[in-house]
């Protein structure tokens, strides 16, 4: 499990963390580990040209303590000053090391470039000539390494106002920062390395969590030998229309291969002849009229792929929300709850699986707004909505009623392609079915989605098909404890 805070809480943890040690080590600790990394980035250190974009406060202290050590390794350092005032201490280390400072015009030179401009003391877009400088280190061919977090990059929240900082690596302090796990923020921070500077001990709960393989294993159910196909989970499929049936075929297939005991499929004939010549294995009811009485019992329903958002369709959604069981909606579902709030009156379990667009008509805000503030934005709706809220995007966010935010890491650019977000319906709400909460089913279907959307691709395109038939290999690789996939950054 990874855990992140926004600055003030990271503020927090290092001023108590300060008090007890003697001036100066934090900062140390933390160059020490930047160094380390930058070196092995490098290969071998003698002669490389490194330049350091020092800002004014701490931040670039970090760099200048960071390009000392290098300095004394051989490396051939300059530090771009663009502050009002500069680390005294940290510039007179490098200098005596043999650095020394250098205009902005190195910076197109340099094997590896280290952004100190700003880190967590930052405060709104970059200002000049911090702006000019990111512009610049993001248009040289050096690689490009953040102190603590990409200057530009809001660590409290991934918000980017302006110019940020591209990095090929980000070594951020102590612990991770929020915005270096959502987006935008996440893609701008590269592959994430922490650096331990002994402030475990000191931070408080945490602002966000991401799972790992460890997490995912231990809350994904496992059937035991008394199961049943009962006892396992039945799930509901309310998906599919005749002008999209394909919907309903992805939904259930993530539905089966994610460990449903059994998956009724409800819908209309044209859906229902293609779910029934793909999975054999759905029990199937062709819907008449817009209600499920005749559907037998299920644990959890999905509602809402390629469902339309006609008077029929709401009417069914109306019957599938009047159940007394845990209900996944997503698309068309959606669509038709933002219409009809009334709908999400209930008091079994309600989980929302909107991309930004979607969240955008549920809550009124403006889709831009959301896609900058994605993390705001969930929280907010799930509060406002009294629902578990996943929302999509390439860092996959799920956020409860309470407040709680957790952020998916596994997820791949790859994945943005028509379907495979019905496939994550049928795989969050075969977990349901299993008994996981909407929070654990949401955060667990997301990631082994995500993993499978990894495993399918392999570096190439998918097809939403591909992605549930890799559901299994995605599991198993979680389960069997393989570091597929769990690093930071990769995508
Ligand atoms: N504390 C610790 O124990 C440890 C801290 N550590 C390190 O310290 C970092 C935090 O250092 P920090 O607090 O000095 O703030 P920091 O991020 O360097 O920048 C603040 C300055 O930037 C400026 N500025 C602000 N906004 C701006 C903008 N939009 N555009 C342009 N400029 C802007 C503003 O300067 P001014 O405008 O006043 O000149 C402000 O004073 C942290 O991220 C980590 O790297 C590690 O060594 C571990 C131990
Ligand atoms: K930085």
């Amino acid at each position: 499990m990874r855990t992140a805070y926004t600055a003030d809480q990271i503020r927090g943890a290092e001023h108590t963390l300060m008090a007890r040690l003697p001036e100066g080590t934090l900062m140390q600790r933390a160059a020490a580990g930047l160094a380390a990394v930058c070196a092995d980035l490098l290969g071998h250190v003698y002669g490389r040209r490194v330049v350091l974009l020092v800002g004014s406060g701490d931040n670039g202290g970090d760099a200048l303590y960071a390009g000392q050590r290098l300095a004394r390794r051989g490396a051939r350092v300059g530090a771009v000053l663009a502050g009002s005032k500069t680390h005294e201490a940290g510039l007179r280390a490098l200098l005596e090391a043999g650095g020394r400072v250098v205009g902005a015009d190195e910076i197109g030179a340099a094997d590896l470039i280290l952004d100190g401009l700003v880190g967590i003391g930052a405060s709104g877009a970059l200002r000049e000539p911090y702006a000019r400088l990111a512009e610049a280190a993001n248009a040289a061919p050096g690689r490009v390494v953040a102190v603590d977090v990409p200057s530009g990059v809001d660590a409290s929240s991934g918000r980017v106002e302006g110019a940020a900082v591209r990095a090929a690596v980000t070594v951020t302090m102590g612990a991770y920062k929020t915005g270096l796990l959502v987006d935008p923020g996440a893609e701008f921070a590269g592959r994430v390395e922490l650096v331990d500077i002994g402030l475990g001990a000191y931070v408080p709960d945490p602002d966000v969590v991401a799972l790992g393989h460890e997490d995912v294993a231990r809350l994904l159910p496992r059937p035991g030998a008394e199961s049943d196909k009962y006892r396992r989970g039945v799930l509901g499929v309310a998906a599919g229309s005749h002008l999209y049936t394909g919907a309903a075929v992805l939904a259930v297939g993530g539905a089966l291969r994610a460990g449903a005991g059994m998956v009724r499929y409800a819908g209309a004939e044209e859906p229902v002849a293609q779910v029934r010549a793909h999975w054999p294995e759905a029990v199937i009811t062709v819907l008449d009229r817009p209600s499920i009485d005749e559907v037998g019992r299920v644990q959890a329903w999905v509602l809402g792929p390629g469902l339309g958002t006609g008077e029929r369709a709401h009417d069914l959604a109306a019957s599938v929300l009047a159940s007394d069981v845990p209900v996944l909606i997503d698309a068309d579902g959606l669509t038709i709850v933002a219409k009809d709030r009334e709908l999400l009156r209930r008091t079994a379990p309600v989980l929302l699986t909107p991309h930004a667009g979607e969240l955008a008509r549920l809550t009124g805000a403006e889709r831009a707004d959301i896609e900058a503030a994605r993390l705001e934005h969930v929280r907010a709706a799930a509060a406002e909505l009294g629902v578990t809220v996943l929302l999509k995007g390439s860092t996959t966010l799920i956020a409860g009623p309470s407040g709680q935010a957790r952020v998916n890491v596994t997820g791949s650019s790859w994945l943005a392609t028509g379907g495979t977000g019905d496939v994550l319906s049928g795989v969050a709400g075969a977990l349901l079915a299993q008994g996981l909460s909407c929070y654990d089913a949401a955060a667990c279907g997301a990631y082994v989605h995500g993993l499978a959307g990894r495993l399918a691709a392999d570096g190439a395109p998918l097809a939403a098909a591909d992605v549930a038939t890799a559901v299994p290999a995605a599991i198993r690789a979680v389960t069997s404890g393989s570091a597929y996939g769990e690093k930071l950054g990769e995508r």
